[in-house]
């Protein structure tokens, strides 16, 4: 079942490692398919260099698994939230990259410096409140999803131009509208994580681009009008 899914979302795990998001067995990606109401997704604990495509976990939208020999990551519930909520998401990605994590256990969200934060996150990268005792001691992977959403919600958020989120402690969550684009997400979330420390720390006084900067940036790539790359070149695919 899904096995052409299984195979992207197979490939997309292994770009973790090579992209020097994750150790051992850190992280997950998973990828959707719509109109099948499944998703598949990475088995937990399994290290990447012994991961096989057949490895890979067929869950529906509660978590349930319909397809597969091994546990499924651990947190295949955040995954099912926000696949729930965010309609429009095909793929999602996790990871423990070291900059991103380091934003997410300072509390702090991911300010818009430099032209590369914009060309992909419309603003600033928000962090999540931390989870209450009672969310941490109940559904805790379920609660991480809700926490997410109630963030999205709360600063009036769009998945669609923000996508990412640091999970407070914790660390980073992307998504994009399949498993690679969710991948490429968490790696520019990584790059910027860190171009921004620095950025801060040879002036710490420094404001975000301004909303000319931000839209312009943002829009040539993924607005309607975009000319970014070979997009809407006049009478060519
Ligand atoms: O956040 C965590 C652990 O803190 C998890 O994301 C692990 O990093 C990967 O778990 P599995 O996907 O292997 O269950």
């Amino acid at each position: 079942m899904l096995e052409d899914l299984k195979r992207q979302v197979y490939e997309a795990n292994m770009q973790l490692p090579r992209l020097g998001l994750v150790n051992f067995t850190w992280g997950n990606v998973s990828g959707i398919d719509r109109g099948k109401g499944l998703f598949v997704i990475k088995p937990s604990g399994v290290p990447y260099e012994k991961l096989k495509p057949s490895d890979l976990v067929v869950v529906d939208l509660n978590g349930k698994v319909i397809e597969g020999d091994l546990r499924p990551s651990s947190d295949t519930p955040t995954h099912a939230v926000l696949y729930r909520h965010f309609l429009k998401v095909g793929g999602i990605t996790h990871t423990h990259s070291p900059w991103a994590v380091s934003y997410a256990a300072a509390g702090r969200g991911i300010p818009v410096l430099n032209t590369t934060h914009a060309d992909t996150f419309y603003g600033e990268v928000p962090v999540t409140r931390n989870l209450t005792a009672n969310e941490i001691q109940g559904d805790y992977e379920k609660n991480t999803g809700k926490v997410i959403i109630d963030t999205f919600k709360k600063q009036h958020l769009s998945p669609a131009a923000m996508k990412a989120v640091l999970v407070n402690q914790h660390g980073p969550f992307t998504w994009g509208k399949n498993a690679s684009e969710s991948v490429y997400n968490a790696k520019v979330l990584e790059v910027i994580a860190e171009m921004n420390y620095h950025t801060l720390l040879l002036n710490p006084a420094i404001k975000p681009v301004s909303p000319q900067l931000l839209n312009k940036h943002y829009l040539r790539k993924h607005g309607k009008n975009a000319y970014y790359g070979q997009k809407n070149r006049l009478g060519k695919k």
